[in-house]
């Protein structure tokens, strides 16, 4: 009894922990050959992770669904108003800085409106078996071996 007290108040010093952030990603599929084809998009040179690439979405806010808040993502980034389909990936991550993320991603492959990129540096259709090509958010890694290899679609 003494000693789990003990551990508990030693546990007490040490920094307040980040709260787990919920992010919600879409994999916007269009059909190609001889592979089908994703939307990737390249984070700016301001950003946190800059320049890395990473799937459209962002995170879930209060009183959303993960479909919510994916399709409010996706108005708001590309213009467009997307049929978010299966959810085809779920992965917790630790980055460095001490922020955590749960990070659902979902397939779409239904949308209406002009395509634009709002937020991006950049934005581009990728084969699936390209995808490795690209230098992605650490927490996207597994996915993007996974769909490379076509273990996943
Ligand atoms: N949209 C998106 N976010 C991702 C992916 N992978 C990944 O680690 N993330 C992380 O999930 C968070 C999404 O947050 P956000 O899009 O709403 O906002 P943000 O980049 O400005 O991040 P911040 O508010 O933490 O600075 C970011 O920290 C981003 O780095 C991904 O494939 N797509």
């Amino acid at each position: 009894m003494k000693d789990s007290i003990r551990k508990l108040d030693e546990r007490s010093d040490a920094p307040p922990l980040k709260p787990l952030r919920l992010v919600v990603a879409a994999l916007i599929l269009r059909p190609a050959e001889p592979v089908a084809e994703v939307l990737i998009c390249q984070r700016k040179p301001d950003q946190p992770m800059s320049l890395k690439w990473e799937f459209p979405g962002g995170k879930i806010e209060a009183g959303e669904t993960s479909e919510e808040a994916l399709a409010r993502e996706l108005q708001e980034e590309l213009g467009i108003t997307a049929t978010i389909g299966r959810k085809v990936a779920r992965v917790r991550h630790k980055y460095r800085n001490g922020g955590a993320i749960d990070l659902q991603f979902f397939v779409v492959d239904e949308f209406s409106g002009q395509l634009e990129n709002r937020i991006f540096n950049d934005m581009r259709w990728s084969p699936l078996t390209a995808l490795m090509e690209y230098d992605f958010l650490a927490a996207d890694l597994g996915l993007i071996k996974d769909l490379s290899e076509g273990k996943l679609l």
